[in-house]
Formats: structure tokens, sequence, C-alpha cells
């Protein structure tokens, strides 16, 4: 029977606690997949010495399954960072911030030493573009960084009634040309006014742990 993208998610969550090391501190992003994530490694006899989270949900949910929680300014190193995407292509670059948590997913995939992304293959897409691109703005900037993104060739939206971790706004971004997504991440962080743009391609995932129909599929970037 056809499993349904929830259980493609669970496999791939499940799949990634044999990849957490033990006695070490991890990083925890954000959505439904790494909520499966948090579940599973709460019920897993895996021991660790905290994690850091990127969301007060992913917070709340390491609470409630007795994961510690550190802050990011607390530890140098992080073994692993366990997190989602909206995309992820083969050089395992990715769209990020569906949940509007990409600045501090940045940072906290920054700090350690592999990024583990899980994903259902829905995800897993040649080129990356057709899943908005969310960017954090100064909420005084919105306007103008909203006319820069139109003369990249985007069409912008507030994400109304959300606003980020760090008190910013969220503008999702169609349209724009991601066949270099490295040129592309630096062009939109140049704007004045941008704080952080959900394209992880500087910094890739290390390792794709991809729950298709046919089993979960390891995959590490390639050409
Ligand atoms: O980048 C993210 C949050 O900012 C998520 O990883 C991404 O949106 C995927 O979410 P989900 O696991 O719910 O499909």
């Amino acid at each position: 029977m056809k499993k349904s993208q929830t259980e493609l998610k669970r496999l791939a969550a499940e799949k990634a606690v044999e990849f957490v090391p033990e006695n070490e501190y991890i990083g925890i992003g954000t959505g439904s997949t790494v909520n499966l994530f948090i579940e599973a490694l709460g019920k897993s006899s895996k021991q660790i010495k905290g994690a850091v989270a990127t969301s007060r949900e992913s917070a709340a949910l390491m609470a409630q399954y007795g994961i510690p929680e550190i802050h990011p300014n607390e530890v140098s190193s992080l073994a692993v960072y366990v997190d989602g995407a909206d995309e992820i292509n083969p050089l395992l670059q990715m769209i990020k911030g569906g949940g509007g948590a990409h600045l501090g997913e940045k940072i906290v995939a920054r700090l350690a030493q592999q990024f583990i992304c899980i994903a259902d293959e829905t995800k897993y897409v040649k080129r990356l573009g057709k899943f908005p691109v969310a960017m954090e703005v100064i909420p005084m900037a919105r306007s103008m960084v909203s006319r820069e993104l139109v003369k990249l060739g985007g069409q912008p939206e507030l994400r109304i009634g959300f606003k980020s971790l760090n008190g910013n706004e969220i503008v999702d971004v169609t349209g724009l040309d991601l066949s270099q997504p490295i040129a592309m991440e630096d062009k939109l962080n140049a704007i004045l006014g941008m704080v952080e743009n959900g394209i992880f391609a500087r910094d890739p995932a290390d390792l794709l742990i991809l729950a298709k129909q046919d089993g979960v599929e390891l995959i590490t970037a390639h050409v």
C-alpha cells in the first residue's frame, strides 16, 4: 500500500536517530519532519548531553520528551544538526524557511560538524525554485526590500500575521531564477534590510536521509 507523506517523514526521522552520537550536543531544526525526529529521539534509548532548538515549537516538544535544551551561546560546536527542507537538490542545496525559522537554522547548522537533512521524496528536486523562498526582513525595510526582489524577477508576498523569533517579518518570494543557487543566496543577502534568505547553498547538507515509497535512501552530495 502507498505510504502517506507523514509515514515517509516518520521513516526518515526514525532513521536519523541512528546518526545521533551518544553523549554529544546536537542541533534540532523546525517543522513537521523534525517533530517526528524529536519524538523518535525522545522514545529511543539514545542519551545526548543536550540540543539547541531552532524554534519555540521544537523546544517545547523536546521538553515534552525530556531532551535537555541548551543555548547556542553555550557551545562552540555541535556534533550533528538534523533538520528538514522544503526542497533539496542532488548537491544537497536546499530551500528552507517554510516555518520562518531559517535564520536560526543557518546559525545552528553552521555550528554543527554535520548537517543531516531528513525528507520525504516529494522534497527531492533536480532544480530548486518551485517552493517560495522565505526572506527574513527588517520590518521598516519590507517595502524597500520587496522592490529589490521584484527587480531580481521575484514576486514577493508578505507572510501576514507572522513575526520571526527575532521580531522580523517574512516575505515569501516566487519566480526567482535559482539556476545558480550560491550566487542568488549571496545576491539576496546583499540587499539592505534583508536579514537572511532561505536558500541554503553555500552550506549545503552533508547527508540526505530520503524516505521513498521503496525504502530509505542515504544520499551524499554528488554533481
Ligand atoms: O525549513 C523549515 C522550517 O523553517 C522546515 O525544515 C521545512 O519547512 C520543512 O518542513 P516540514 O518538515 O514540515 O515539511
